[in-house]
């Protein structure tokens, strides 16, 4: 029995637009983002699937992404768990800051190397590599059982957050995971087989905007 493993970025939140790094900050969603979500959410509809659960984090954009995605599909009152194992990758100093001046004071280069490197954390915050090692555990015991179980599992969290849980799905690299980028509400969906591997990925709507 296979299930469903869908996984979305949250949509555009007011940091996203003013362009700070979030990481564990808790900005709103822009109307931007509530409009992306419920795109995501319509394209969802039109599947047809219908989910056993939902999982997100505890941050607002994360959970209000969900409950626009869920009004869509019609599953309003779908059990949901919250849990900061699927928090965005903390940002650590650089909570707070502009991106454009962290370029400008250290540097284009090593600000992408903060942003999207595997193993290189910015400044008191975590690697990509630090967020898998909390995220993984969790997907392996609270997510991974009920998909393997054949549930449709929804899952809506962060871009990094998920990036390391697409490295391990996808398979990726070292290099090839520092030119990923997720798109904000755009849902990913995943069948997997009996030994947890993809069986198939869709893209529900267009990644190549994604920054
Ligand atoms: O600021 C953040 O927390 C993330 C996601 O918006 O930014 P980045 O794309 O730089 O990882």
């Amino acid at each position: 029995m296979s299930g469903t493993l869908v996984l979305v970025r949250h949509g555009q939140s007011e940091w996203n637009l003013k362009n700070l790094f979030t990481g564990w900050r808790d900005p709103d969603l822009t109307e931007l983002g509530v409009e992306e979500a419920r795109t995501g959410g319509k394209a969802l509809a039109e599947t047809g699937i219908t989910f056993d659960i939902a999982f997100t984090s505890d941050l607002t954009r994360a959970q209000k992404t969900l409950k626009l995605i869920l009004d869509e599909i019609g599953q309003p009152g779908l059990e949901t768990i919250r849990d900061q194992a699927l928090n965005e990758r903390d940002y650590g100093d650089l909570s707070g800051l502009n991106k454009d001046d962290a370029r400008a004071k250290w540097g284009e280069e090593q600000v992408h190397i903060w942003r999207r490197s595997y193993d290189i954390p910015p400044p008191g915050g975590e690697s990509l590599r630090d967020t898998g090692a909390r995220v993984w555990p969790y997907y392996l015991t609270d997510i991974l059982p009920r998909v393997l179980r054949g549930e449709k599992v929804l899952v809506a969290a962060h871009g990094n957050s998920l990036r390391s849980l697409v490295m391990v799905l996808d398979k990726l690299t070292k290099d090839e995971i520092l030119k990923l980028n997720l798109a904000t509400g755009v849902p990913m969906v995943y069948t997997l087989n009996a030994d947890s591997t993809v069986k198939s990925k869709d893209v529900l709507g267009d990644m190549s905007g994604a920054h």
